[in-house]
């Protein structure tokens, strides 16, 4: 277009609306979900955020309805908006986007989703990282789970679905701690130590000591709300994972829930993996930098052999071709999300740093195969050209 035929200058800011931040709120069935969306609502910092909910039966939200229109969103006398999954999610996504570029809404700042009890998490990430736009409009904030501290070890024990809720996880709520304190004989070490063995880099709020608040549930993102700057290290959290000697450094502070590492953890009076060895959290650390297409090559092959076993990936990769411009990576499952490319390292930290939380796929699988792609001669591991440059190797996977 030439310069005389350029439209006038608008007042309206131009270019790309900033993501929207989205984030899941999931728990076992009775953790407290609806508890806590209620009372969290009422809270200033959730103003102009939409709650998506599977069934408005089921959540007891109704006091704070006023009006229904015709999208099948509702506005709450708090200011919020409220809308269900009755249809699809991604029509409700598109339209809450319509609201806001349609000038019917001024300001979205928030997305919250609350998942049915028995859901695994990881479908409704898929549904916003796997769609061309929505991935473009919302960005994956926190994923949020609750877990009720009364019955919470017994669920874990028993149902699948509450530990891959976990294990997903970026902070978990324990939730009934107060009937904890009238019962002085349940200790919560057991319940704590378990949650930080399958999720360490999870930050593990209370709700009784009042840290279940929205700055502290949806600040798992990259950039920080508040700077905007990327926080790499607090987004990984990559020091809250076994260092290899069974120590953990976590974050919260009921003194129980340190030192459980997979490996170690016979040695423990708690022996909080017996009942699930399947789940494994690890970090992999490295100063070698990694080719952008071995990179590439890397997560293809996580994604399509592995997928299933992966439930939840992150990290921060120096690359050869352009080591001082770290790339952020994230993956649920088979799903990644779009690598961002950081304009520079956020600290003096430049090394390589991912976390994985896997379901049955040994961390010494993971670290030889990244080994392997990031060139590291190592005796018992094939050459990495051999790998990429066979011809018997499977289809879709060459060097490129
Ligand atoms: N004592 C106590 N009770 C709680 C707390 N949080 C929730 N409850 C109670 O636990 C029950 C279940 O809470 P809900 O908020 O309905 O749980 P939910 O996760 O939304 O439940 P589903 O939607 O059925 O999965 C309710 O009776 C709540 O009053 C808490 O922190 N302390």
């Amino acid at each position: 277009m030439s310069q005389s035929q350029s439209a006038p200058v608008s007042a309206k800011p131009r270019g790309p609306k900033p993501p929207i931040p989205l984030s899941v709120i999931t728990g076992f069935l009775g953790s407290g979900k609806t508890t806590l969306l209620n009372r969290i609502l009422k809270d200033p910092a959730m103003a102009d955020t939409a709650v998506i909910i599977n069934e408005f039966g089921e959540i007891g939200l109704d006091h704070l309805l006023v009006d229904q229109a015709g999208d099948g969103i509702l506005e709450l006398s708090s200011g919020c908006l409220c809308c269900t999954i009755r249809g699809d999610l991604v029509t409700t996504l598109e339209n809450l986007l319509r609201r806001v570029d349609n000038g019917r809404m001024d300001r979205l700042a928030r997305v919250v989703i609350e998942t049915t009890g028995l859901a695994d998490p990881a479908p409704i990430l898929h549904t916003v990282m796997l769609h061309p736009y929505l991935v473009l409009r919302y960005r994956l904030e926190s994923v949020v789970t609750l877990v009720d501290a009364v019955n919470g070890l017994d669920t874990l024990k028993e149902h699948e679905e509450a530990r891959r809720q976990a294990a997903v996880a970026d902070r978990i709520v324990l939730t009934k701690t107060d009937l904890l304190e009238k019962d002085p004989a349940r200790d919560p070490g057991p319940l704590l130590a378990r949650l930080t063995n399958l999720n360490p880099g999870a930050r593990i709020l209370d709700t009784q000591k009042g840290e279940a608040v929205p700055s502290r549930l949806f600040d798992a993102g990259l950039y920080n709300p508040e700077t905007k700057i990327p926080d790499v290290a607090k987004w990984l959290n990559a020091e809250a994972f076994d260092d290899g000697h069974g120590h953990k450094h976590h974050d919260h502070d009921h003194g129980h829930g340190h030192g459980h590492g997979h490996g170690h953890h016979h040695d423990h009076a708690h022996d909080v993996n017996r009942h699930d060895d399947k789940i494994r959290a690890f970090t992999l650390a490295t100063d070698r930098p990694i080719s952008a297409a071995s990179l590439e090559m890397f997560l293809d092959l996580l994604r399509s052999a592995h997928g299933p076993k992966l439930l939840r990936m992150k990290g921060v990769v120096k690359l050869a071709e352009d080591p001082g411009r770290p790339v952020v990576i994230h993956g649920v499952q088979h799903v990644f999300h779009p690598p961002a490319t950081l304009e520079a390292w956020p600290d003096d930290d430049h090394r390589t740093r991912m976390v994985f939380i896997t379901y049955d796929l040994p961390e010494g699988f993971i670290r030889k195969l990244f080994e392997a792609f990031s060139g590291a001669l190592l005796p018992d591991t094939p050459d990495p050209r051999a790998m990429t440059e066979n011809p018997l190797a499977i289809s879709g996977f060459t060097a490129r």
